[in-house]
């Protein structure tokens, strides 16, 4: 038995590729500690047909067909329809407008929450989840069945902006506001969940000569990102004052691998979920005893990054890639 193989973090991302999503994609796929075990698909920076064709042709590009895509919900977890999908950040194709040919492959006839929930019971404790996208899969798995939040090891999951403004307005980041109500489903759920916020990603930029050196280099992932990142690099130089992209996707991915690579405040939160600040996410540290009851009293912790040890992560997203 290989022993290596043995010791490998078994890992599920749940995914709407989305440019900085394939850069997570490959990034895992280059990791020797993983092993990805299933790609499950949510709308987010696309719908959810397309978050499924994109994720099998990420595959096919990584000539990894083996492994399983699960399509997830079309809808979030109240059945709202209306849903805010971020073309603008990574063109209408979601992949940067190359408009790539369909791919081969088809999902496995299993929903996201059914694979999510059948795994975590065939490895109880032993398989982390990267949610990288809206949180309605796993609010669903969580639902589905009761015994989902002991059996899944960590959630890893983008989302949130602790103590920082949102990216879809000052109150909201993107993944929460595109489905409050499951968030607020999962970050109570008492699982054991990692948020990992803007707070934390915008401190982790690919600059504009990064991208010339992934231009440069002869992997196989850095020549395929060089392709898509244009849109991304657009949208980032439009609307912030940085010279580069955040890369959301790659650090949560790498924060599930090693979580040491942040440091984290442990607390509960909870999620706004109407009015103006709906998808808010409101942290209590705990230092208090209020005299009266309120929507946090005696709800289950989560960690939520606050530091992060970004030269690290910017080294291994670039070598991974580079490598490949
Ligand atoms: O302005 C934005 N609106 C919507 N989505 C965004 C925006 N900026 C980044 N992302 C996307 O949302 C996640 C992080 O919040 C990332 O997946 C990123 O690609």
């Amino acid at each position: 038995m290989d022993h290596q193989q043995n010791k490998k973090k078994k890992m599920i991302i749940d995914t709407d590729p989305g440019i900085d999503d394939a850069m997570a994609i490959f990034v895992a796929l280059q990791s020797p500690e993983v092993e990805v075990i299933g790609l499950t698909t949510i709308y987010g920076n696309v719908y959810t047909s397309l978050a499924t064709r994109n994720a099998l042709h990420l595959l096919e590009i990584a000539g990894r067909t083996d492994i399983p895509v699960a399509e997830g919900s079309h809808v979030t977890i109240t059945k709202g329809t209306k849903l805010r999908v971020a073309d603008f950040v990574h063109g209408v194709d979601g992949l940067g407008n190359l408009n790539f040919p369909p791919p081969k492959g088809t999902p496995i006839k299993e929903t996201a929450a059914e694979f999510l929930v059948r795994q975590a019971k065939l490895c109880p404790g032993e398989i982390t989840v990267v949610a990288l996208g809206p949180l309605t899969n796993i609010a669903l798995a969580i639902e589905l069945d009761p015994d989902f939040c002991k059996n899944i090891g960590q959630i890893a999951l983008l989302g949130g902006a602790f103590s920082v403004n949102g990216n879809v307005n000052p109150a909201a980041e993107a993944n929460i506001f595109g489905d409050p109500d499951a968030a607020d489903i999962v970050f109570t759920s008492g699982a054991d969940i990692l948020a990992v916020g803007i707070n934390v990603t915008h401190q982790v930029i690919m600059t504009d000569s990064d991208r010339d050196l992934l231009e440069q280099s002869d992997g196989k992932f850095a020549k395929y990102m060089c392709k898509i990142l244009d849109v991304y690099y657009s949208y980032h130089h439009e609307s912030y004052n940085t010279k580069g992209v955040y890369l959301h996707d790659p650090t949560t991915l790498l924060v599930a691998i090693n979580p040491s690579l942040v440091t984290c405040m442990e607390g509960v939160v909870r999620v706004q979920t109407t009015g103006i600040t709906r998808g808010l996410t409101i942290f209590f540290n705990k230092q208090k005893r209020f005299a009266e009851v309120n929507e946090w009293t005696g709800k289950p912790t989560v960690k939520v990054a606050v530091t992060v040890d970004a030269p690290t992560i910017h080294k291994l997203v670039m070598d991974r890639l580079m490598n490949s």
